[in-house]
């Protein structure tokens, strides 16, 4: 039986709750069992849940641990609706899909209806993708200008060692995007690749954002986003500022190893 250590918690000015992990298994564990008091919560209170995936190497744990019989069973999937915080531009097999990864982690594993599960079309023409999911968005959070009044009960986001999250990057004009909900964005590293984004527009009219970071490569980074350092206010990780909703940042202690702030 998994027993799970206390986090320790911090608190960056009046929203932001950082629960730092003892390990990257306790960090997951309690990742799954977030998503699956906020899955629980959403039901019980609309009748369904709504939420944004992450892409990326870190959540792919926990997708995998919700997948598992000590977890499956506690989420409602037929009453679950998954979307993309991002997508690279690759078809839905190939091996830098966040789709693909979703899928063999946690989709393919869980009773989900096929139609519940609404992927960015990455394999389409990048402009053309972003308008089809804005629309998909859209007839789901109500069709209005700017952002939505409410938009996913869940959005997880990941962030690169640059400060990246999502497909937004330092520097992108999807960061400076007041209308749009999703857009193309090109990035030249590792390699060029045109990417499609949720923007902060409807990223931030969520009723939970959090964000998930493991790992010594990331520390120094998060130090600068969280204890706004060296310039942050230009890193996407750290423009992510929920209008209404709860920002939660679940992290493990190597992650954590460079934050002045600990107790
Ligand atoms: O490229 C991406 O990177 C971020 C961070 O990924 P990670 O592998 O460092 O966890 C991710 O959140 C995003 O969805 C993905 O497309």
């Amino acid at each position: 039986m998994h027993v799970p250590r206390a986090p320790e918690r911090l608190v960056y000015g009046a929203a932001r709750e950082v629960e730092i992990h003892p390990d990257r298994d306790a960090l997951v564990h309690a990742a799954a069992e977030h998503v699956v008091a906020l899955a629980r919560a959403a039901v019980a209170a609309r009748g369904v849940f709504t939420i944004a995936l992450a892409g990326g190497a870190t959540p792919r744990p926990v997708y995998e641990r919700l997948a598992q019989p000590s977890f499956v069973g506690r989420i409602d999937w037929s009453r679950a609706r998954i979307f993309f915080g991002d997508e690279r531009c690759v078809p839905p097999d190939h091996p830098e899909s966040n789709y693909r990864m979703a899928r063999e982690a946690l989709l393919d594993r869980v009773p989900i209806p096929a139609a519940n599960v609404h992927r960015i079309a990455g394999e389409d023409e990048p402009e053309h993708a972003a308008r089809a999911y804005e629309r998909t968005l859209r007839a789901c959070f109500g069709d209005v200008e700017g952002p939505p009044a409410r938009s996913f009960d869940l959005v997880l986001l990941g962030m690169g060692d640059d400060g990246h999250t999502a497909s937004l990057f330092p520097g992108a004009p999807a960061m400076n995007e007041a209308r749009r909900w999703v857009v193309p964005s090109e990035i030249a590293r590792p390699h060029p690749m045109w990417r499609i984004t949720l923007t902060p527009v409807v990223i931030d009219a969520a009723a939970a954002v959090t964000f998930l970071v493991d790992g010594a490569s990331k520390a120094e980074r998060l130090a600068h986003v969280l204890e706004g350092r060296d310039g942050a206010e230009r890193l996407p990780a750290a423009r992510i500022a929920p209008t209404h909703g709860a920002l939660r940042w679940m992290i493990d202690a190597e992650a954590a190893s460079q934050l002045r702030g600990r107790s």
